[in-house]
């Protein structure tokens, strides 16, 4: 039997605690705002940038998508940033990837304000979180949702096995980072990785993150284990699927996670989850 982990459902239950802690600050006169901003008109990325300006507005929270054309500069992009980082009605400012090829990521990254950086990417953020400061900060959205995700389903990491394929700055790195800090025994495999679906066999926990329809069957899985597909790829008739072969995985998986349905609904309710509580670690000092 293999457990469907429901990351909508999951991701309900996170906007309605949203919700309700939205409500609690506007009471003390804090509204919990975000900035997201997008260059350039990705079809995709604007659909996502829709996505959370709507559940920003339904929980209640002050929303502004900031729109700019794709010739947008580095200078310009940088000043915009600049002019949020002193708004004292946005406390979260998020910057939609892919960014066109002339704006230079990590610099954009850097100019955030660590304590507005919702996505949590600026290296002042991921250093706290690989040395598991103590006190708040922001995590990124996706594999933070994981650990919610896990941790709705009572799946706790300590002393397991854990796999995570894939390296990025928003997924691979901090997952292994937040799986490090519960315990688990953490090894990262990607392209390179020699033999990866042997390594991916040894996993208790799996996390696919490489953006390859399929990659990982139900043969490349520990008979039991905790699959989390990241992936959000195209099949050959344009179907979403994710990294992982669902339908082979089904049966070998003690738990898995479905796409879509998985994942992407927790990376939205989390992405709410971190504005607020920045909202309140900076206007309430908590
Ligand atoms: N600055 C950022 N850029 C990007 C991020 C990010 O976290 N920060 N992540 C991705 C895109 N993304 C959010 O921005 C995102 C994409 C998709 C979903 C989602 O809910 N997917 C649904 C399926 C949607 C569909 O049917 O197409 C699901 O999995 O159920 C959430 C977030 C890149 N850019
Ligand atoms: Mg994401």
């Amino acid at each position: 039997m293999t457990t469907l982990i429901d990351g909508k459902a999951v991701a309900k239950q996170v906007n309605q605690a949203t919700q309700a802690e939205v409500a609690k600050l506007v009471e003390q006169g804090v509204q919990p705002g975000i900035v997201v901003i997008i260059v350039g008109a990705d079809p995709a990325s604007q659909i996502y940038v829709r996505n959370k300006n709507r559940k920003a507005e339904k929980l209640g929270m002050h929303s502004i998508v900031r729109e700019l054309p794709v010739s947008t500069t580095q200078a310009e992009l940088l000043s915009i940033i600049a002019e949020y980082n002193a708004d004292p009605s946005i406390h979260g400012i998020l910057v939609q990837s892919p960014l066109p090829k002339q704006i230079n990521e990590p610099l954009v990254t850097m100019a955030i304000d660590p304590k507005k950086d919702v996505d949590g990417f600026h290296p002042t953020n991921v250093g706290k979180l690989v040395t598991n400061f103590p006190g708040n900060y922001p995590v990124a959205n996706t594999p933070r949702g994981i650990m919610t995700m896990l941790a709705a389903y009572d799946i706790d990491p300590a002393g397991k096995t854990a796999v995570v394929i894939g390296r990025s700055t928003i997924v691979g790195k901090p997952m292994a980072a937040l799986l490090t800090n519960a315990n688990a025994t953490v090894t990262i495999a990607h392209s390179r990785t020699a033999d990866l679906k042997a390594v991916a066999r040894t996993a208790d926990i799996l996390v696919v993150a490489t953006g390859i329809a399929h990659l990982i069957s139900g043969a490349d899985i520990k008979p039991g284990a905790t699959v989390i597909d990241v992936g959000m790829d195209r099949d050959e008739n344009g179907k979403l699927v994710g990294d992982v072969d669902f339908d082979s995985a089904q049966g070998i998986a003690g738990a898995i996670t479905p796409v879509p349905g998985g994942v992407g609904p927790m990376t939205i309710a989390t992405l709410m989850q971190t504005t607020v509580e920045l909202a309140k670690w900076s206007d309430l000092g908590e």
